[in-house]
């Protein structure tokens, strides 16, 4: 199985899990991991399953305005905060708004912060939507992997993206059609 996971960050922990996912889903020679600055340049029909995932912000996906508010956030002396290299440029968000429609499978991910879903939003479920209108096909709900009130990821949550990662492999390799 080939994949590609595709993810946004500001902070680092969308990528960490980004990276766990990918650990789960298979060798590193089946599995690309990009940053969705440079997802414009994949060919999306090359691949089994592609895995989006991308930081809550403002109870959804990202926006250029709270990215913003993200760097401002790190830029605060003590924040101890480090942004990702290109953070302030397009987000998920946008660049599945950019997608032509296409087809296969696809499974959606967020980070979000350790309370209930119902009060923090997630961005998980608009990536979910947007893969869903440009034709893929979700092979699991979305997921969401937890931070505590610092932005740090919380014990555990690497290992359970990792074995998240696995499962989507399973998904796939069983041939389960099921549409979410
Ligand atoms: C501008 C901004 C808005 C945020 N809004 C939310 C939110 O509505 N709900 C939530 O659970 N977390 C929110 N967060 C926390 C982030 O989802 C969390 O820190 C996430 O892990 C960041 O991922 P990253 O390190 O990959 O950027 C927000 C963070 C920022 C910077």
């Amino acid at each position: 199985m080939r994949a590609l996971v595709v993810y946004e960050s500001m902070f680092g922990n969308t990528r960490h899990v980004a990276e766990a996912v990918a650990r789960g889903l298979g060798p590193a020679d089946a599995v690309r991991t990009v940053p969705v600055t440079q997802a414009h340049e994949e060919n999306l029909s090359g691949y089994d399953l592609v895995v989006v995932g991308g930081p809550t912000h403002a109870h959804g996906m990202s926006r250029e305005s709270t990215r913003h508010g993200a760097a401002e956030q790190a830029e605060k002396p003590d924040s101890g905060l480090t942004l990702e290299p290109d953070a302030e440029s397009e987000g998920v968000r946008e660049w599945l708004d950019s997608l032509p429609s296409g087809g296969g499978r696809a499974a959606a991910f967020d980070t979000r912060i350790d309370l209930a879903a119902v009060l923090t939003g997630r961005a998980g479920k608009g990536i979910a939507r947007k893969l869903r209108k440009h034709g893929f096909e979700l092979v699991a709900d979305p997921e969401s992997f937890l931070v505590d009130k610092q932005s740090a990821l919380e014990p555990g949550e690497e290992d359970r993206a990792e074995q998240w990662g696995r499962s989507l492999a399973q998904q796939v390799a069983s041939g389960s059609e099921e549409v979410r």
